[in-house]
């Protein structure tokens, strides 16, 4: 289905049983991918033309990796395709008010009402907008709601982290069964600033870079060493010397963070006693490790969208409106299969919509030419240039080569 995809994965493997497993993840996430776009459960009417017309596939792009192309010309604001969320997470404020699956609003008056919830050991509501989002989640929210999760929420909240929540998801999805360890392998991991690389390593290898300092007496070390290597550095330019000192010292505190949730969240699931199966997931599947946490967390960070619902009446409309912070507008965060292969352009031919829940629409913008590659916005395309570069670099890690900043628009 995804003959460049499998391509680029192939070549980084290098050893036979590196192939091996990586042809045994990639079958299985064909599957889930599949699976995930076009369950019959909950298929619309429009997610069947998407079906019948699946017009697309992901092939290698001569510079940002895998893409996503056309495979016949597509019709300004036609439907492309729908995608069901692999890991979906409430924003923490909402557990009560959205569906813990699928993150459709819940009316507090019981109209389109919870169709049953679940309470966790932590006070934690997990509610359910119909029996088939219940069904899909029943078992990694049983698993979820064994345990305290006061402290990690706590710190997340401190922290402003809503990638973690996703992770904690991903691993309850895991120890339910419902989920494999290496679920999320084929994604793209987010890679470290070049600049915090080149301070702490030679290897550009995210994994060795981080599992290298991924425990407290390393990265003390490594504090040391980024400051060493700068005094040492032989930078005239201040300017220069301080921009790679603040990233390396980025790169530190991110490292600490990381640690702490890291040992919360197996903290937590280890107190909970959930049963057999943790022991089991922990022994079997190289699950629960520092180096498990980083590689899905990589992976969340790169590939999860911000889930924004469409004002479907006046008074979401009102509560848009009125949402001061931007993270209050949204219902929660999603991961997909197929929208992580999408990549980026300031001024997009696609873009992603979610009416009432976290089923994402990807429709198209324009009028597209078979074979062009759909891309979207990874942000509010209405920043100006400087600072849509700086934040696709410090928070994808590419330069943004499109036609809006190559012309400084
Ligand atoms: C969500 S993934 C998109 C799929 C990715 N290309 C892959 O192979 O899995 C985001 C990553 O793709 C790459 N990317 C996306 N848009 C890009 C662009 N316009 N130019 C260069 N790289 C891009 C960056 O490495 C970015 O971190």
């Amino acid at each position: 289905m995804y003959p460049g995809g499998s391509a680029v994965m192939l070549r980084r493997v290098s050893s036979q049983i590196g192939r091996l497993l990586f042809r045994r993840t990639f079958r299985n996430l064909q599957q889930t991918c599949t699976e995930a776009l076009f369950s019959t459960s909950s298929m619309s009417a429009e997610a069947v033309r998407a079906r019948a017309g699946s017009p697309i596939k992901v092939s290698l792009t001569d510079s940002a990796g895998r893409g996503v192309f056309t495979t016949r010309s597509i019709g300004s604001g036609e439907l492309i395709h729908t995608a069901k969320p692999l890991v979906t997470h409430p924003s923490l404020a909402l557990s009560d008010q959205v569906c813990c699956y699928c993150l459709k609003k819940l009316d507090k008056d019981g109209s389109s009402g919870s169709f049953s919830s679940l309470k966790g050991e932590d006070g934690t509501s997990y509610c359910f907008c119909s029996e088939e989002c219940r069904d899909v989640s029943k078992a990694c929210c049983e698993v979820e709601s064994k345990a305290d999760w006061s402290l990690y929420h706590d710190h997340c909240r401190a922290q402003g982290l809503k990638y973690p929540l996703m992770v904690k998801r991903f691993a309850c999805m895991v120890i339910s069964g419902a989920a494999s360890a290496d679920d999320l392998g084929i994604l793209q991991p987010a890679r470290l600033l070049p600049g915090a690389v080149s301070q702490v390593s030679d290897s550009s290898d995210y994994h060795n870079i981080l599992a290298v300092g991924f425990n407290a007496r390393s990265i003390r070390c490594e504090t040391q060493q980024v400051l060493d290597n700068l005094d040492k550095a032989n930078d005239d330019d201040d300017k220069f010397h301080n921009g790679r000192k603040e990233t390396g010292l980025k790169y530190v505190a991110e490292m600490f963070l990381m640690e702490e949730e890291f040992e919360l969240l197996k903290r937590t699931l280890l107190k909970a006693q959930i049963d057999e199966r943790l022991t089991g997931c922990i022994l079997y599947h190289r699950f629960l490790t520092k180096q498990w946490y980083m590689g899905v967390l990589a992976r969340i960070r790169i590939n999860a969208f911000r889930v924004e619902l469409v004002a479907t009446s006046y008074k979401d409309l009102l509560v848009s409106a009125t949402a001061s912070v931007a993270a209050q507008a949204a219902v929660g965060n999603a991961l997909y299969m197929l929208p992580s292969f999408y990549n980026h352009d300031c001024d997009p031919n696609t873009h992603i919509v979610w009416i009432d829940s976290a089923f994402a629409k990807l429709k198209a913008l324009r009028h597209i030419e078979e074979g062009e590659e759909l891309r979207i916005c990874y942000l509010d395309a209405s920043m100006d240039c400087d600072a849509r570069q700086k934040l696709l670099s410090e928070g994808f890690g590419f330069q943004c080569r499109c036609f809006r900043c190559l012309s400084h628009d």
